[in-house]
């Protein structure tokens, strides 16, 4: 039975100016009738190329109907594991396989672990928790992605030294027929959720990825699909008070006026519609969806409104709240969770299509996991080879062709910030303990403000699952400053010739040669000691006196 929940949904655009020139955007939209072909899954609306895929893409609009049936399998499956004692939830999956799940519990305030990560660390820490009381939930939708079955095969080694029976504890969620729902058979786990495979990864926020980890972990998922249905009525109809036309043309209209970031802050910080992490999903949908073909809109989540990146966005990027429209917001979203999932997916469907690209492939992602792969096949590739340019305390650098990568930690970053172009961006990438070494994500702001770059801030390799396709595929104006760390304690995948160490490492230099195989400066910075060296670097930077003239 639905819930009386009603969308409360809103798209407002404080900035006058964009909003005149969004208004006839959405007007052809509703004359195009875009909305109600979207909801009804018509496949052609983004061209004959992207038709195959999109034929097949498209079964999350009516999500809120077709995921009904799984509430009650997570709520018995929930009551049965409490009543064995077993109440914590980790969760292994990359992207679409744990953002929304992150975001659906933080939102409740309900204990998630979640593992997208290699880091041997933060692997470590989640291991270190009471296994008796321990289920994982192991998601992925391809069924092969190599972080995830990393994850199971550590877990189940430790369920198994810790006296519990592995296949009792071990939940899967995967499409039908992945070799992962092959594996689960043959080892007898626990139980299977399949999902609807005419679902993307990043789309999947209401189908058994989204909802099976949540729902175990203790969320109102039911409640999430009724807030969904009620904004289905809404974003569905071809009306200019639709807030999905509104925000994709408000977007559309400020990628053609060069604004092609958009920055993300919640603004309801601990209100009643706080939704803490949505930046963080809505990253991947908006950066894989329409980050490639060398066009896009880069999404760049920061701490609040009042952050460099947002509070002083200039002509190249807009300002985006999530919650009520306070200080530089151009654009303004709210509306509940459930509400927002959808808003968001039908806006970054329908701006896919004002930027002529397809928003249901991710062609560029795959780069990076080959080139990992031949670096994990190659192990002298990964080790030591290298001679740092400067060695600065704790930190190594490893410059980029052009950038000297002499003198101290703060020359080196002067001199690298200097190669970004005007109206270009940076990113930092810290393949580190998102826990342990959580000061890292300080360096974001602190780089913004002194560079005036739009910074993006992510950990990898989740990132790689995120943003990774649009810094690939979107608009090549990017540099890249990567932060690796020295791992104190490695962890062993059983049954596989590296380490997790190993993974992560790969990781982040298989990245970094497709990033500069694609021209972009990368700049590495390996520190010995990762405590030392990241207060190193706060340092340093904070002793950046100019970047280039800025
Ligand atoms: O669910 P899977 O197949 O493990 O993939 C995880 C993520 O990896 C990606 O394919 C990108 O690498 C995402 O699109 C997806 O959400």
């Amino acid at each position: 039975m639905m819930g009386d929940e009603t969308s409360g949904l809103s798209v407002t655009i404080p900035d006058g100016q964009l909003a005149a020139q969004a208004a006839p955007l959405v007007d052809k939209l509703v004359s195009d009738q875009i909305a109600s072909k979207l909801a009804a899954g018509d496949p052609t609306l983004w061209g004959p190329e992207a038709e195959p895929e999109a034929s097949i893409r498209l079964s999350w609009t009516t999500l809120h109907k077709s995921s009904r049936p799984l509430i009650g399998e997570i709520e018995a499956l929930r009551e049965e594991l409490r009543g064995e004692g077993v109440d914590r939830v980790v969760l292994a999956g990359m992207g679409g396989s744990s953002l929304a799940p992150e975001v659906i519990t933080r939102t409740e305030g309900v204990a998630l672990t979640v593992l997208d990560t290699t880091d041997p660390g933060q692997v470590a820490d989640a291991l270190a928790g009471d296994l008796t009381r321990t289920v994982l939930v192991v998601s992925s939708k391809s069924g092969g992605t190599v972080e995830t079955d990393s994850h199971r095969r550590i877990f189940a080694k430790a369920f198994g030294e810790a006296g519990v029976d592995a296949a009792r504890r071990i939940i899967v969620v995967t499409d039908p027929g992945s070799p992962l729902a092959q594996l689960a058979e043959n080892e007898g786990y626990r139980k299977v959720f399949l999902a609807d495979p005419h679902v993307g990864g990043r789309y999947s926020a209401l189908t058994a990825f989204g909802l099976v980890p949540a729902g175990l972990a203790g969320a109102d998922v039911a409640r999430l699909l009724d807030q969904a249905a009620a904004a289905a009525q809404v974003l569905g109809g071809d009306d200019a008070d639709n807030p999905a036309l509104r925000l994709a043309a408000a977007w559309g209209a400020a990628h053609a006026n060069g604004a092609e970031k958009v920055v993300l802050a919640t603004t309801d910080s601990g209100g009643p519609d706080s939704l803490p992490g949505f930046p963080d999903w809505a990253e991947q949908l908006i950066a894989e969806s329409t980050g490639k073909q060398g066009t896009g809109l880069l999404p760049v989540a920061v701490e609040s409104a009042d952050a460099p990146g947002f509070a002083d966005a200039g002509a190249d990027a807009t300002p985006v709240a999530v919650g009520p429209a306070t200080g530089a917001a151009k654009i303004a979203t709210s509306g509940s969770l459930g509400a927002q999932f959808l808003l968001w997916e039908f806006a970054t469907a329908i701006a896919g299509r004002l930027l002529g690209i397809n928003p249901f492939d991710q062609p560029d992602v795959e780069a990076a996991k080959a080139a990992a792969r031949s670096l994990l096949d190659n192990p002298a590739a990964l080790g030591g080879g290298e001679t740092p340019s400067t060695v600065d305390g704790a930190v190594e650098v490893f410059a980029p062709a052009g950038v000297s990568g002499e003198g101290t930690l703060t020359d080196v970053l002067a001199e690298f910030l200097a190669t970004a172009p005007e109206h270009g961006y940076l990113a930092v990438q810290a393949y580190l303990d998102r826990l342990d070494d959580a000061s890292a994500s300080l360096l974001r702001s602190e780089l913004a403000r002194r560079t005036g770059l739009q910074t993006t801030f992510g950990w990898g390799p989740r990132f790689l699952h995120s943003t990774g396709q649009y810094h690939k595929g979107g608009h090549q104006n990017g540099i890249f400053l990567q932060i690796t760390g020295a791992a104190e304690n490695d962890l062993d995948v059983p049954d596989r010739p590296y380490t997790l160490g190993k993974l992560q490492h790969a990781q982040a230099l298989g990245d970094g040669q497709v990033l500069t195989g694609h021209g972009r400066p990368v700049l590495r910075l390996h520190l010995t000691d990762r405590a030392a060296g990241l207060a190193q670097l706060v340092r340093a930077i904070q002793a950046i006196q100019e970047v280039g003239g800025r």
